[in-house]
């Protein structure tokens, strides 16, 4: 049985640089501590140091990896120089240009590797960098066991929460629904069009994006993408756009501007989410097939360039019976995006 306490808690403590049990490990995140909480923490200084295999691939560390297990996290040996400054540099990427390794780094077999997989999910959960100090044998402030994570991020749990009519300006006939579950704090939406009509909803899956959304950011799609499908679901005559709380597809905002630093410096949407120590999609569409399984459609056509959101809507048990696709044109700012998003991520533009 989960605890429906433990993940809450574990996530406010990664933001406020508390040390947080996960499982057997025990994990200190480096982006919110310092080097006070460090001597706190690990007085004798040998905690190591936990990252994602992205992180470890750009620090030259792949070839100490696990070759079974590509994506296995990765512990770093605490060299005696490896002090907060360079775990910090460590975690955070965007000081890779202007700060040179010291290195060499040795990586050491990850215990309990099932924990160090959370921890690192706990930490795309919360929207901090995935890296951590990691001690056995000690209990941190906070407990959490991967069950309770599981179910924090469990779609199943997503309930209708309340419903009201909202026109909008792409149609006056409109209502907007809101979900949430009993413990995660993002609130999903969905904005119906028009009246069914017995045939399959023309559907749009928007992930949010504030940048794009509501600042009129360049570097995306979003906000034209948004526009489009509210007039296309309107002018079509009936259908539904679920607002999705996966800002940075899924890696919330703040990682997603470092990101955006990161292609400052020359690497692309793919790149940048890798080197941060995240997957390149973090998004799980399960939270978008339980709103339409809610909103009583098993069958839509979705408006789409994303082959991934066709998939995660069918594996959940949705039948899309078309996709239509949303393509913009593109701008001196997202050209690179997008071509980025055809020949990296597949979409079908
Ligand atoms: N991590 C990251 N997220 C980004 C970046 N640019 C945009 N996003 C996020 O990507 C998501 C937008 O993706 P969508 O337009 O929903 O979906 P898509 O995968 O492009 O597929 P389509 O349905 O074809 O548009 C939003 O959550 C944005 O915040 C980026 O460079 N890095
Ligand atoms: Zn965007």
């Amino acid at each position: 049985m989960s605890d429906p306490k433990a993940a809450a808690r574990a996530i406010d403590a990664l933001r406020r640089g508390w040390p947080v049990s996960v499982g057997a490990l025990t994990v200190l995140t480096i982006e919110t501590a310092d080097p006070e909480r460090l001597a706190a923490f690990d007085p004798e200084a040998q905690a190591a140091v936990l990252l994602s295999a992205g992180r470890a691939a750009t620090l030259k560390l792949a070839n100490q990896r696990d070759a079974a297990v590509p994506d296995a996290p990765v512990l770093v040996e605490r060299a005696p120089w490896l002090d907060f400054a360079t775990a910090t540099a460590l975690a955070d990427p965007q000081r890779d240009l202007a700060t040179p390794f010291k290195g060499p780094f040795r990586a050491l077999p990850v215990p309990h590797r099932d924990d160090a997989a959370a921890a690192l999910l706990l930490a795309r959960v919360a929207g901090v960098l995935p890296a951590f100090f990691v001690r056995e044998g000690v209990t941190g402030d906070v407990t959490i066991a991967r069950d309770d994570l599981d179910a924090h991020e469990d779609a199943g749990r997503l309930a209708i929460a309340t419903r009201a009519r909202l026109p909008v300006a792409a149609l006056e006939d409109a209502e907007i629904v809101a979900f949430r579950t009993p413990e995660a704090a993002g609130e999903h939406v969905a904005l119906i069009l028009g009246r069914p009509d017995g045939t399959p909803p023309l559907v749009r899956l928007h992930s949010e994006c504030l940048t794009g959304d509501v600042l009129g950011s360049l570097k995306c799609d979003c906000g034209p993408q948004l526009n489009e499908a509210l007039r296309r679901i309107a002018g079509g005559g009936w259908g539904i756009l679920l607002y999705l709380r996966q800002e940075g597809r899924g890696i919330g905002l703040v990682n997603k501007l470092r990101a955006y630093a990161l292609q400052d410096q020359g690497f692309d949407t793919v790149d940048a989410n890798t080197r941060l120590g995240f997957a390149i999609d973090a998004r799980d569409f399960r939270v978008a097939a339980r709103m339409l399984d809610l909103l009583g459609q098993r069958s839509v056509r979705l408006l789409t360039n994303n082959p991934a959101k066709v998939a995660g809507l069918e594996a959940a048990g949705i039948a899309v019976t078309e996709r239509v696709p949303l393509a913009l044109p593109a701008n001196p700012h997202n050209a690179k995006y997008l071509e980025t998003k055809r020949d990296r991520t597949g979409h079908q533009l």
